[in-house]
């Protein structure tokens, strides 16, 4: 459940007023999602009925990142990206307040999309996501604004650090071996010479929406940041090529999903060669917020945190030399 924050309904209909997109008619709290607070918003200006997502921002989003995150919808929107553009109310502002002290609070309106999110992705559907993320790579490639990735290398190590190795064997025996291992792989041969530009960085099945194999939105873009575009490529394969539980890879869905984001941005030589290890990083960033998550999550919090070994699996797949070949050429 995530609607952490109550709204009356005068309230939520002054906070719709603000926005010139109609009379507020029904204001639905959505069940996904677990950062935010979301309503699925429905309003009528004249004979027209639209539909909104209202995003009150709870404490794990950092509001001096939100005109980044905002202003980059609307960057890609423009460009014809499958995004949801953000409404500005009307006084030209992406995002407003409610609240005060300590309950300030800031919230977005932004263009709700149609489509549902895959559980069981097809190649079709794979290839479609790979097209749709080298779309937005290229269309970014303009947007003035940029942001520090906040989960990178370092971050990791942090957070890993922070569990202990002891919390890691209590998730599994053999969990701290392995991380301390691959963190001391990735900090001597991570790239950084790639082409960098604004990425995605979390894009799960549950942050695309798909009609059929057609990509109709892309959401939830509060990782974006600017760092290497083969990463969030790697970040995507993580994401789509497996089973849920990281013991099944799908080798059908790694071509499609790499061969349908060539088909927009081919891969240098570099960046391909470099996959398997940035893929190893894609791993280990989940597996970290996950471990961090399952050993800091009170017992009666309302959300139950994901499976870190999801990723432990992943890693040690992407680690096996005998797997170094899924992503050539
Ligand atoms: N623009 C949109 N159009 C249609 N539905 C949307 C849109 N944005 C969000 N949703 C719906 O709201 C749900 C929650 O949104 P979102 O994933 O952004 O929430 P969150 O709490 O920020 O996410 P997370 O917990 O994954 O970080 C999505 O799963 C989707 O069903
Ligand atoms: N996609 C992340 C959650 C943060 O958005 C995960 O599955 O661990």
């Amino acid at each position: 459940m995530a609607v952490y924050t109550r709204l009356g309904a005068e309230e939520m209909s002054a906070i719709i007023e603000t926005f010139d997109v109609g009379v507020l008619i029904s204001a639905k709290g959505i069940a996904e999602g677990v950062s935010n607070s979301n309503w699925l918003i429905e309003t009528q200006q004249g004979e027209q009925a639209r539909r909104f997502i209202l995003t009150v921002y709870e404490s794990r989003t950092d509001i001096s990142d939100l005109p980044f995150f905002l202003d980059l919808l609307d960057h890609l929107a423009a460009r014809d990206c499958p995004v949801p553009r953000t409404m500005h109310d009307r006084g030209g502002a992406s995002h407003r307040f409610i609240g005060e002290g300590e309950n300030r609070k800031a919230l977005a309106l932004i263009e709700f999309l149609p489509g549902v999110s895959v559980s069981e992705p097809t190649p079709a559907q794979a290839r479609a996501v790979g097209a749709a993320l080298a779309q937005i790579h290229l269309a970014s490639a303009d947007f003035e604004k940029s942001r520090i990735n906040s989960l990178d290398l370092p971050a990791w190590q942090q957070l890993l650090g922070d569990c202990t190795r002891e919390g890691l064997e209590s998730i599994d025996p053999d969990l701290g071996a392995l991380v301390e291992r691959e963190l001391a792989g990735l900090a001597g041969q991570w790239p950084s010479d790639l082409p960098s530009g604004v990425i995605h960085a979390d894009l799960f099945t549950d942050n695309v929406l798909m009609l059929g194999s057609k990509v109709t939105g892309l959401i939830d873009f509060y990782f974006a940041c600017t760092d290497l575009l083969a990463y969030d490529v790697v970040v995507t394969h993580a994401a789509w090529c497996f089973s849920n539980d990281g013991t099944q890879f799908r080798p059908e869905l790694s071509r499609a999903l790499i061969q349908g984001y060539e088909a927009v941005r081919p891969l240098s030589d570099a960046e391909r060669a470099a996959l398997p290890i940035l893929a190893r990083g894609a791993a280990i960033r989940f597996l970290a917020t996950r471990a961090y998550d399952w050993l800091n999550t009170p017992e009666d919090a309302l959300v139950t945190p994901k499976d870190p070994m999801a990723f432990a699996r992943r890693l040690e797949f992407y680690a096996d030399p005998a797997n170094s070949g899924i992503f050539a050429a």
